[in-house]
């Protein structure tokens, strides 16, 4: 796990209470215009219902902000992604932004280690009529992704791949999830600024989590910069997200 159950202790006293305004923005104001502006009219009904749901568990700073779910909705219709993969579900609102976002035969291949947190979440997916084109696998995502990679018929096979889990594991996630996605297919990685701390200096005020993680973040960001295999554009929607197309 990425973040240990101490260090959850940590979070809980300053964690987000609203799940929607997890954001790099500086102005709290602007944040929420951008929310009632483009992203809560448009919110399917079962969306806002599991982030309100989320936004009352005491870990909610790990769920997907609402405009960033949005944000991946209008990725995945532009590049008329079918078969995806998520890395990291935690209670499922990017995986629900993914499933109402794919045409009807698409499906979705979801890991996480905890199938507990997914199923907070699994009623409500239910109930949004979607719910076929997710199978969830229970357990750490390298194994599963080092299983895939051994059938070649999984070479370029998903479209769309949203990580999403231990910041410690994400180039190892990279190695393996670049032979998955398709020339011209699209990967997330998400948490890429974590914080803000990416820019910080290193004895700069900062949670023991962050502090641990953020080397990790750091060496991601580097290696896909240099990445011949992809092109990049790094977003500072929710807590930064990278994307990389696949070009060779
Ligand atoms: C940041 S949360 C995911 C948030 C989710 N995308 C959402 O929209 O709410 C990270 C998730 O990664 C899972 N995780 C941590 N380590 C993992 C691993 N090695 N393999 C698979 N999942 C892991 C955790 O259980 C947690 O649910």
């Amino acid at each position: 796990m990425a973040i240990n159950n101490e260090e959850k202790q940590e979070i809980k006293p300053i964690g987000h209470n609203e799940l929607a305004h997890k954001s790099l923005l500086q102005s709290d104001a602007l944040y929420q215009y951008i929310l009632e502006t483009s992203v809560f009219p448009r919110e399917h009904p079962c969306l806002k219902e599991l982030r309100e749901m989320t936004e009352k568990h005491p870990w909610n700073l790990m769920a997907t902000p609402a405009d960033e779910g949005q944000l991946l909705s209008m990725l995945i219709k532009l590049i008329n992604a079918k078969n995806t993969l998520e890395i990291g579900v935690f209670t499922g609102y990017s995986l629900l932004s993914t499933a109402l976002a794919l045409p009807s035969d698409g499906k979705i291949l979801a890991l996480d280690v905890s199938r507990e947190y997914y199923e907070l979440g699994l009623p409500i997916i239910e109930k949004s009529g979607v719910v076929d084109k997710i199978e969830f696998r229970e357990g750490p995502a390298l194994p599963v992704l080092d299983e895939l990679i051994q059938d070649e018929n999984n070479n370029g096979a998903f479209d769309f791949v949203f990580v999403d889990a231990d910041k410690d594991n994400y180039l190892n996630y990279h190695k393996r999830v670049i032979e998955l996605v398709k020339v011209g297919g699209l990967i997330g990685y998400d948490n890429t600024l974590w914080s803000g701390s990416v820019a910080a200096s290193s004895n700069a005020p900062m949670l023991d989590y962050i502090k641990r993680l953020r080397g990790y973040v750091i060496e991601l960001n580097k290696y896909l910069a240099h990445d011949s295999r992809i092109e990049i554009c790094q977003l500072p929607v929710g807590d930064g997200i990278t994307l990389c197309r696949r070009i060779n």
